[in-house]
This record gives structure tokens, C-alpha cells and sequence, in this order.
């Protein structure tokens, strides 16, 4: 294995394998940190952990134990993914953990990029903008789990961090692979370690991963990695050979838990011509519904590719939160999903679309998924991808990304190449 990646959720960890298969390289996607050793044809090996929303602690203990397993298999270089709308909250766990990894592996320059340019996120004069609004202003200050209420992610880093935080400006960035290299030595020399890079386009991405090609480790988003396979391809390390994603036939599944402006558009659309379910909050909190009532509806529309979906609105959400706590309501939401997800596989449900980062890490729990294989693109950022060894195809997609024909189009890819 040459790439080594952790991604802080399951949603981040498919986008970021996604941009690594489009740059060339056979990527396996793991759920946890695998007990064996991988293949030896995997070139980039994505350990998914779900460890955004966890007490910092526990989420560096977590991504330390994927990095000793990445060590093991021989990775090279390591890449920190987290999401392109920087979520966290003031006490982490992005600064935390990148400290961590930065300590273990000696590394004493850090790039921290969360640009996506295919989804609007560029960052400059180190703020965060999503298309054309600021950070906090794009829907991402009213996220249930880690409201973004600050675009300058210098500054918020710097509430996650001990060290100072650096920054390459794009006046740097434009320049090309030099001068980004020569921006960061100085930053490093000056003491500042975790440095918050500029970048608004796929170019300047390109030009930040040839500057990274000896760094032991960069952190961003899906798109700091546009630039990497080329590294390894230069030095005569990428294999060509076929990939191993195939789709699935039979029924299919939609389960919504995220509560985004995206996600929301998304359920709009696809109820108008599919049968859906709608968990709300008071029902699961007073046990007006469970896992098998919910398998019990879908069975009844179980060739329509029916939805199921929790996702609600901010006033919704918050009142909920208010009365349940968001952490409980959260966990509570998530393992129905969880167990919901179980069952319908058991039940013959071979492609499941699931929509939400926590979501999706419920989801894949609930499904005891170990190895995915990555196919085809959806949407920017959201792959098809199959579970190794099992009848079983699954998207799971990001809340904020997607077109509102998203969940149609899914069902779809996960059932073509069977
Ligand atoms: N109706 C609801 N009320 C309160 N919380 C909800 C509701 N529906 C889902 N949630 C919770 O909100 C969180 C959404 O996060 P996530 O699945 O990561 O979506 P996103 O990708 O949009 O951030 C999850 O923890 C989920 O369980
Ligand atoms: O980088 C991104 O935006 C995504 O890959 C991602 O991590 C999104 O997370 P969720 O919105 O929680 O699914």
C-alpha cells in the first residue's frame, strides 16, 4: 500500500477513495480498522472511522490505531480526510487529531486544505466559502452535531490546537509547486506546523500535491488529494488492471438521517414519484416506532425503492433537540437506522443509498459492512461501491452534496455493471 488515509466519517471516507480511483489508483475503502492485513494490490487503502462527533480522546486513540494499521501495510505517505465544510466544534476534533498523527510521524509541516472545487468549497485568505457564501453563512451554522459559525478556518483551528496555526496564501498558491513549498518551509520555520493552505480550483490542488509529494502527511478535504496519485504514478509505483466494483440486482432502499438543505431538496423531490416513510423525532424518542414496524412498511413497497427518512428541517430539528437533548435524539435516530439497515439486508434488500455522514456510519454498522469497492460516480464526491465477498451495493452520501435527482440516480448506478 503507498496512500495511507483516515477519514473522520464513512460519507467523507467514499468521496475521498472516489477522488483516488479518478486519479488512478485501486483504492479499498475499510469500515474500523481492519484485524488482517490488506491486499497486496491496494495501492491506497481508506480506513473509515466514524470519529467526527466522538469525545476528542476517543477519536484520536481511533485514528492512531488506523495509522499503526496503514504503517503496517507499508503506506508511505498518510492523508487526514475530514469534511470540505471543516465540521467540528471549537474543542475539535480535526486540530486534535491532526496534531496527533503530525506528533507519531515526526511531521513538521501540515497541510490542512478542505477545498472541493466540484461542490463549491474554495478557500481563500484562509475562509471558507461554499459557492459563493461564506462558510457560515451557507446552512452549515445551523448543522445538528457541528454548527460552523466562524468561515475563517485559521481561527478556528486555532481553538483546536496548541501549536500556532500557519497559512499559504493564494498569492503563494498560484505560483505553482515551488512557491507553495517555499510558503511552507517558512511556516515551518517560524514555528507553525498545521498550515492552512488557500486553493479555488482544481489547478492550484494539483500544484499543493506535487508540493506535498514528500510530506508524510497532509489533512483535508476529498480534494487534497487530486494531486497525489500523480506522485506515485511519476515514480513508476501505479499498477494499470481492471477494478473490482460491480453493481447488485433486486430491491433497492433509500434512508435519509441527514437534515441538510441539500439532503431536504433531495427527499422533496424523490417523494413526489416513490413511496416514503417519515420517522419523526417524537416517534422514535416515545416508542411510536421501531426497526421492524419500519421493515414492515417497506416490505409493502419493497419493488418501489421506497424511502425512509428522518431528515427535518432546522425549527424541527432544534425544537427536538431541545426537548430530547441532540446527542440522545441523535444517537436514538442513528441506531434505528442502524438496525433498520441490518434487517433490510437480511430481508433481500441488495442496493441501500443512505444519505448523512452519521447516518451512513449507523448504516453501515447496522449492514457489518468490512471492505468496500468503489465504482462508478453518482454525483461529484458520492461513488457506487460494493461490499467485498457479499450481493450488496451501497452509496452513501454526503449530506450537502447531490443534485435533487440524487436518490433516483443512485438506485440506478448501484444496479448497473451486474
Ligand atoms: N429529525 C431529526 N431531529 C434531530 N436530529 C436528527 C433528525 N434526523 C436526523 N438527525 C440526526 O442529525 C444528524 C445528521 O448528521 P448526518 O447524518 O451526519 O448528516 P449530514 O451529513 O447532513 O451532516 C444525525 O446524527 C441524525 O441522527
Ligand atoms: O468533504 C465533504 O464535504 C464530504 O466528504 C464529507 O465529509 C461530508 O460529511 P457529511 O456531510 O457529514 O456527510
Amino acid at each position: 500500500m503507498l496512500l495511507g488515509c483516515i477519514g473522520d466519517d464513512f460519507t467523507g471516507s467514499s468521496d475521498l477513495a472516489n477522488t483516488l480511483v479518478k486519479g488512478g489508483m485501486k483504492v479499498t475503502q475499510y469500515c474500523g480498522v481492519p484485524h488482517g492485513d490488506a491486499r497486496p494490490d491496494v495501492e491506497a487503502g481508506v480506513v473509515a472511522l466514524k470519529t467526527r462527533s466522538l469525545p476528542t480522546a476517543e477519536a484520536v486513540e481511533q485514528s492512531l490505531a488506523a495509522l499503526e494499521w496503514l504503517e503496517q501495510q507499508g503506506c508511505r505517505q498518510f492523508l487526514f480526510k475530514y469534511c470540505s465544510t471543516f465540521d467540528s466544534t471549537p474543542a475539535g476534533n480535526i486540530g486534535p487529531v491532526a496534531d496527533a498523527l503530525a506528533d507519531r510521524l515526526g511531521a513538521s509541516k501540515v497541510i490542512v486544505c478542505p477545498v472541493f472545487p466540484a461542490t463549491g468549497r474554495t478557500l481563500y485568505q484562509g475562509h471558507l466559502f461554499v459557492e459563493d457564501r461564506l462558510l457560515n453563512e451557507s446552512g452549515m451554522a445551523n448543522h445538528p452535531l457541528t454548527p460552523m459559525t466562524d468561515p475563517d478556518i485559521r481561527r478556528w483551528l486555532a481553538r483546536q490546537t496548541k501549536g500556532t496555526v500557519g497559512h499559504v496564501a493564494y498569492r503563494d498558491v498560484v505560483k505553482g509547486p515551488a512557491s507553495i513549498g517555499e510558503a511552507l518551509t517558512r511556516e515551518e520555520a517560524a514555528g507553525r506546523r498545521l498550515i492552512v493552505v488557500d486553493a479555488l480550483d482544481d489547478t492550484d490542488l494539483i500544484a499543493i500535491g506535487a508540493a506535498a509529494a514528500d510530506l508524510p502527511l497532509v489533512t483535508g478535504g476529498s480534494g487534497i488529494a487530486t494531486g497525489l496519485p500523480e506522485n506515485f504514478r511519476s515514480r513508476g509505483l501505479i499498477a494499470e488492471g481492471p477494478d473490482s466494483w460491480r453493481g447488485v440486482k433486486g430491491p433497492a432502499v433509500v434512508l435519509s438521517g441527514s437534515c441538510s438543505r441539500a439532503t431536504r431538496e433531495q427527499v422533496e423531490r424523490y417523494r413526489t414519484d416513490h413511496p416514503s416513510f417519515e420517522i419523526t423525532a417524537n416517534a422514535v424518542m416515545r416508542g411510536g416506532t421501531d426497526a421492524d414496524r419500519v421493515l414492515d412498511w417497506v416490505k409493502g413497497h419493497g419493488n418501489a425503492a421506497p424511502l425512509i427518512y428522518s431528515s427535518a428541517d432546522p425549527g424541527t430539528v432544534g425544537a427536538a433537540q431541545t426537548l430530547y437533548g441532540a446527542e440522545v435524539l441523535a444517537r436514538a435516530i442513528e441506531d434505528l437506522f442502524a438496525s433498520l439497515a441490518g434487517r433490510l439486508a437480511a430481508a433481500g434488500f441488495g442496493r441501500i443509498v443512505s444519505a448523512g455522514g452519521e447516518t451512513s456510519g449507523a448504516v453501515v454498522r447496522g449492514l457489518g459492512l468490512e471492505e468496500l469497492q468503489i465504482g462508478p460516480e453518482i454525483d461529484p464526491g458520492v461513488p457506487a461501491m460494493c461490499a467485498t465477498g457479499r450481493n450488496l451495493a451501497v452509496a452513501l452520501k454526503s449530506g450537502n452534496f447531490g443534485e435533487p435527482d440524487f436518490f433516483a440516480k443512485a438506485v440506478n448506478a448501484l444496479g448497473a455493471n451486474t
